[in-house]
């Protein structure tokens, strides 16, 4: 496994999870519905988060990463292993959790009667700050975030993206030093989102806030990510700055080739490149009018000949190429394919 590990001191540690195993038991199946077998979904996850940096958990649907980060805040207790923040074990003292970071989970609907500023308000207070402290920062947040519009609005009554903002803002205001985050932009459009990470980034340069972040947005999420863990079936498969996991795939591009209407099969080379393609698409690549193929760049070159030159070129509505992305660098490690496609999708 590549780990691009920074050369942290123990000092430097705000999170070490060590020889972490959760295994959800089956369940029998009740009223004719099928059983449910076991599922090891932390099967001995070892990392270190380093003060300060945006550390990403990557992966496909239930690879694991939920579980995880369930473990890392004291909400779900591991079967084997140890959860280290702040120098307090999570294992033993669960309770602590609380008091050492923000979390915001997938679905959040513990505010949802609250009005948007009480939500935040509250969180605030609960988080130690006196009224006026706690004030302050709701009003801070809410500007931050755009949800002035919404600000006396109950969490139930907005749409699934604002409320989801809402829960965004809950959990950023108390100055956590740590800040756990599922999926924290799920259902926002982009100047929601951009607001987003733009609150992420900005907490981490302006106070060295530390953030674990879940996220399937990997181009979007590639900016703010200072190192990331790749999971497949609750392991850590790669981990490492974006750039150190992309120079992986270094000796790639990816070429993005978007047909009109139906693409012109006919063509010899046409059809030879859609074997490329659908050997892509099995890795994860696009199908239908999209095309994905990874490619030597001398490979692109001449498939960006083949359709731009000859009959091929009238069906062709568009092409990019790209350097590799995470999304490539996922597939690459074997990552499951209908899983790689969802990472950029969602
Ligand atoms: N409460 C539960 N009981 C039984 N199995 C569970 C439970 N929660 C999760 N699982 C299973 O554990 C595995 C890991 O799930 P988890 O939610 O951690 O994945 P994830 O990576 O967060 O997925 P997603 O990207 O879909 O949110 C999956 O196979 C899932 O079906």
């Amino acid at each position: 496994m590549r780990t691009g590990a920074k050369q942290a001191t123990s000092g430097d540690l705000v999170c070490t999870v060590r020889g972490l195993v959760k295994t959800y038991p089956a369940a029998r199946g009740r009223r004719g519905a099928p059983a449910t077998p076991a599922v090891r979904a932390s099967d001995g996850i070892d990392l270190d988060v380093v003060r300060g940096e945006v550390f990403g958990l990557l992966g496909p649907n239930g690879a694991g990463k939920s579980t995880l980060v369930r473990q890392l805040t004291g909400l779900l207790r591991p079967d084997e292993g140890q959860v280290r923040v702040l120098g307090h074990d999570l294992v033993r003292h669960p309770e602590r959790a609380a008091r050492l970071l923000g979390y915001l989970g997938q679905d959040s609907t513990a505010l949802d009667e609250l009005t948007v500023s009480l939500a935040a308000e509250t969180t605030a207070r609960l988080r130690g700050l006196e009224t006026r402290a706690a004030r302050a920062e709701r009003d801070a947040v809410i500007e931050e975030l755009g949800l002035g519009e919404v600000a006396g609005r109950p969490l139930k009554k907005l749409s699934g993206g604002q409320r989801r903002l809402a829960c965004v803002a809950a959990a950023l205001v108390g100055e956590r030093p740590l800040l756990v985050l599922d999926e924290p932009t799920s259902g926002m459009d982009p100047v929601a989102r951009r607001a987003v990470w733009a609150a992420v980034d900005r907490r981490r340069a302006e106070r060295g806030v530390t953030v674990v972040l879940v996220t399937h947005n990997v181009i979007e999420a590639e900016t703010v990510l200072d190192r990331v863990a790749v999971l497949d079936r609750g392991r850590v498969i790669a981990c490492d700055t974006p750039a150190g996991l992309k120079a992986l795939v270094a000796d790639e591009v990816r070429l993005e080739l978007v047909w009109r209407t139906e693409p012109p099969l006919e063509v010899p080379e046409v059809a030879a490149l859609w074997k490329t393609s659908e050997a892509a698409r099995a890795a994860g690549g696009a199908s239908g009018r999209r095309w994905t193929l990874r490619l030597p760049p001398d490979d692109a070159r001449a498939a960006i000949a083949t359709v731009t030159g000859g009959p091929a070129f009238a069906a062709l509505d568009d092409f990019t190429l790209a350097t590799p992305s995470l999304e490539d660098v996922y597939i690459a490690l074997g990552g499951r394919a209908e899983g790689a496609e969802g990472l950029v999708k969602a």
